[in-house]
């Protein structure tokens, strides 16, 4: 039997009356890439967020490699606003960081590239070797510990010429062509030795050449990393191409889920992007 890597079970994420994500339950399971796909403002940032810590969700858990991770019910003022399903059916409180979810394995891009856009390609990843390292600020900023220093350093080398990247190791980030700043923006979150890897719009700005040529990246880090992929994204033959699985978001809510083929020829899909034709064609 194939071992689940994320769970997500009856997330809902509540903005005041506005129920972003409505009881959202789904799995992506080991060596699988996973897409999640809905029409503008479906809420698959949020659900992103919710896994990654960025947001806590109003209900709900998330459980990563069998152990739950996040987990949270309707609090305080959320008790007599909540809207959402499911209400009573989690009683515990977990809220881990960020910056701890991504040390228990969990990386991320984002749909705005994020990277340190001053500071040049060697660093962007170097920093992202220390963040999985578990330093303090007293050993990251006095290098106390010089051999694992220069370990983490060696390591950033090593990622930069897997990916193709070392010959710009000291190029500034921010003056990068813009697919290359998404490479390297994999690259980065690559450097924290994720089990699983979620790809906010990895496609986005890209043209087709870039988006071929992005497919088969993925693909290839899958294998030589043993990852699996989570991934949000809007170029529709990217996502038919490559995804294991689909999961489709509206309105907050599990529309379809199932194989490519089965997705693109659900009625609900089908309908959920024609009722938002002119968003949809990004
Ligand atoms: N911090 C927030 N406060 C209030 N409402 C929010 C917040 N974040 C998201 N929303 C709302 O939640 C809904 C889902 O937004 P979200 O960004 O998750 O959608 P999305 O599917 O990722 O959209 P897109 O494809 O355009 O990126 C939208 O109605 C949005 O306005």
């Amino acid at each position: 039997m194939s071992e689940t890597v994320l769970q997500v079970e009856h997330v809902t994420m509540q903005f005041g009356g506005v129920v972003a994500v409505n009881d959202l339950s789904l799995e992506v399971n080991k060596g699988e890439i996973v897409a999640l796909i809905g029409p503008n403002g479906a809420g698959k940032t949020t659900a992103f967020n919710c896994i990654t810590g960025v947001y806590e969700p109003t209900n709900g858990r998330v459980s990563f490699l069998g152990e739950p991770m996040v987990e949270n019910f309707p609090q305080g003022k959320m008790q007599k606003l909540y809207a959402g399903e499911n209400k009573g059916l989690f009683t515990q409180r977990r809220n881990p960081t960020p910056d701890h979810i991504t040390q228990l394995g969990i990386a991320r891009t984002f749909q705005n590239i994020r990277l340190f856009g001053a500071l040049t390609v060697f660093d962007n990843v170097l920093i992202a070797k220390h963040m999985r390292a578990r330093q303090n600020f007293l050993s990251a900023t006095f290098r106390l510990n010089a051999r694992e220093e220069r370990r983490m350093r060696e390591e950033a080398m090593a990622l930069l010429e897997e990916q193709n990247l070392a010959h710009l190791k000291d190029e500034v980030a921010g003056s990068l062509p813009y697919g290359l700043q998404r490479r390297l923006e994999i690259a980065r979150a690559l450097a924290t030795s994720p089990r699983l890897l979620l790809l906010d719009e990895p496609a986005a700005g890209m043209n087709p050449q870039e988006t071929q040529d992005l497919t088969d990246f993925i693909q290839q880090i899958r294998k030589e990393y043993d990852l699996t992929i989570f991934m949000i994204e809007h170029h529709m033959d990217l996502v038919m191409r490559i995804s294991d699985r689909i999961y489709v978001l509206d309105f907050g809510k599990l529309i379809a889920q199932g194989t490519p083929v089965a997705v693109q020829n659900d009625q609900r899909v089908i309908e959920a992007y024609l009722g938002v034709a002119d968003d949809a064609e990004d």
